[in-house]
């Protein structure tokens, strides 16, 4: 199919060693001007590189924020090749026209058995077991050591990530609780809290699934810490920003928490060669990991077919079906018309310039597909025109007063 840019001039950039599913993915479609990045770009360069760019694709490090969005004048989409989305300033996507797609289940199994690995790790207290065997001690002692069976599982952020961790760790025979600020179907056995301070102060083990939002910054502090239970565990693999670090370590130090699993920072090192800084380094009971929670090649194979073909399908025909901040479209095929997509401010008198157009040049209209958000109006528009008739209108159409972005599909 063909677009109003020739699918030859159509520029993808890919970022942070996205799967290499992703770049056969755009390939098979068409597109080969694929530029490929194993690492996030410094600010300055990917601000320089998107500007160029009709689509672009990152994981959870690059930071697309408002002055860089406004930037990439050219960009039709971006993809976050993960499940977060809180590294792309939504809002400001939405304003400029720029859909924004994810991959919302492809790597949840992953995180939820890392996780459940680690429940049973830090029970058996095998991270310092592990530490002080390197260093050629031994302690074979049933301290501190503890089977999973009956102890009690409190699931923070019961989405899709916490029910799966759920349903695992009831088949290992522990008790699941869950806080969540929306009223959850319980899955298995499991139990809702009354509260997040109720769900602290009965877990064993209190693992967190939230996204970063400003709700859940810092939502684990010293005063929620200290409701834990003496000699319980903590896992923290959805953001860094969700636990405070330092109240975190002194509750290690002072042994209140018997140990803790982490996987996401507060700030993380740009790229695999930056060093890592955390005031969690050399603790025994802490398992570390570099934000590998999601980082199986299974998930990363899913998310990269399953993100590209979103945007490939959005460039090829527009449909928005699963955009994260988006009005959203599920349009058909379109074989025998040309299609004009029009993305524009939802302010009144945009639709009827638009129809206006179209009745002033006596052109039929195949289909229309109309759906708005309070911010953005998205129209789709089938027509019986000619590839010289649709360039035309796709310029009146780009030069109606509110349009954000209008294209043409041959
Ligand atoms: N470590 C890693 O590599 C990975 C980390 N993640 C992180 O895990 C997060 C969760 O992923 P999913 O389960 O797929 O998301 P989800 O959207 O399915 O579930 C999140 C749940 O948290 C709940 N929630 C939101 N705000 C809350 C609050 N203030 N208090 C209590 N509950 C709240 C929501 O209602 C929802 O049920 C992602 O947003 C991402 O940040 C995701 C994948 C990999
Ligand atoms: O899916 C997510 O939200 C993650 O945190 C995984 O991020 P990543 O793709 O490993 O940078």
């Amino acid at each position: 199919m063909k677009t109003s840019y020739p699918k030859e001039d159509i520029k993808v950039l890919l970022l942070e060693g996205v799967s290499q599913s992703a770049v056969e993915s755009f390939r098979r479609a068409g597109y080969s001007q694929i530029e490929f990045h194993e690492k996030s770009l410094p600010e300055a360069e990917l601000k320089a590189r998107i500007a160029e760019a009709h689509i672009v694709g990152i994981r959870s490090r690059s930071h697309l924020t408002k002055d860089i969005l406004e930037n990439a004048r050219r960009l039709i989409a971006v993809g976050c090749f993960c499940i977060g989305t809180n590294q792309v300033d939504l809002e400001a996507a939405r304003a400029l026209g720029v859909p924004v797609f994810n991959a919302p289940y492809s790597n949840t199994r992953s995180v939820a058995e890392l996780v459940i690995a680690e429940a049973i790790m830090l029970l058996r207290g095998i991270p310092q077991k592990n530490a002080l065997c390197h260093r050629g001690g031994w302690t074979k002692s049933a301290a501190g050591s503890f089977e999973t069976r009956d102890k009690v599982l409190g699931i923070v952020g019961y989405g899709h990530i916490g029910t799966q961790i759920g349903v695992l760790a009831e088949a290992l025979g522990m008790r699941v609780i869950f806080h969540d600020v929306e009223t959850k179907l319980s899955l298995g056995n499991a139990r809702a809290a009354s509260s997040l301070d109720d769900l602290l102060e009965r877990a064993d083990v209190v693992t967190l699934h939230v996204p970063e939002t400003p709700a859940t910054k810092l939502m684990i502090g010293a005063t929620e810490l200290a409701k834990m239970r003496k000699g319980s565990l903590l896992i923290n693999a959805s953001r860094g920003t969700v636990v405070d670090i330092d109240a975190l370590a002194a509750a290690l130090r002072s042994e209140h928490l018997a140990g803790a699993a982490v996987d996401v920072f507060p700030v993380e090192p740009k790229g695999n060669d930056d060093a890592f800084v955390s005031p969690l380094v050399g603790m025994d009971n802490v398992i570390l990991t570099p934000h590998i929670g999601g980082s199986t090649l299974e998930a990363q194979d899913n998310i990269g077919i399953e993100v590209a073909s979103k945007l490939v399908r959005y460039s090829d025909n527009g449909s928005t079906l699963s955009a994260v901040n988006f009005p959203e479209v599920t349009l058909p095929e379109h074989p025998n018309s040309r299609r004009l997509l029009h993305i524009h401010r939802n302010v009144p008198g945009v639709l009827s310039r638009i129809n206006e157009l179209f009745s002033a040049g006596n052109i039929n209209i195949d289909a229309q597909f109309l759906q708005t958000d309070p911010q953005v109006g998205y129209v789709v528009i089938d027509v019986s025109a000619d590839e010289a008739q649709a360039a035309i209108l796709k310029d009146k159409l780009a030069a109606i007063p509110g349009t954000l972005r209008s294209r043409v599909l041959y």
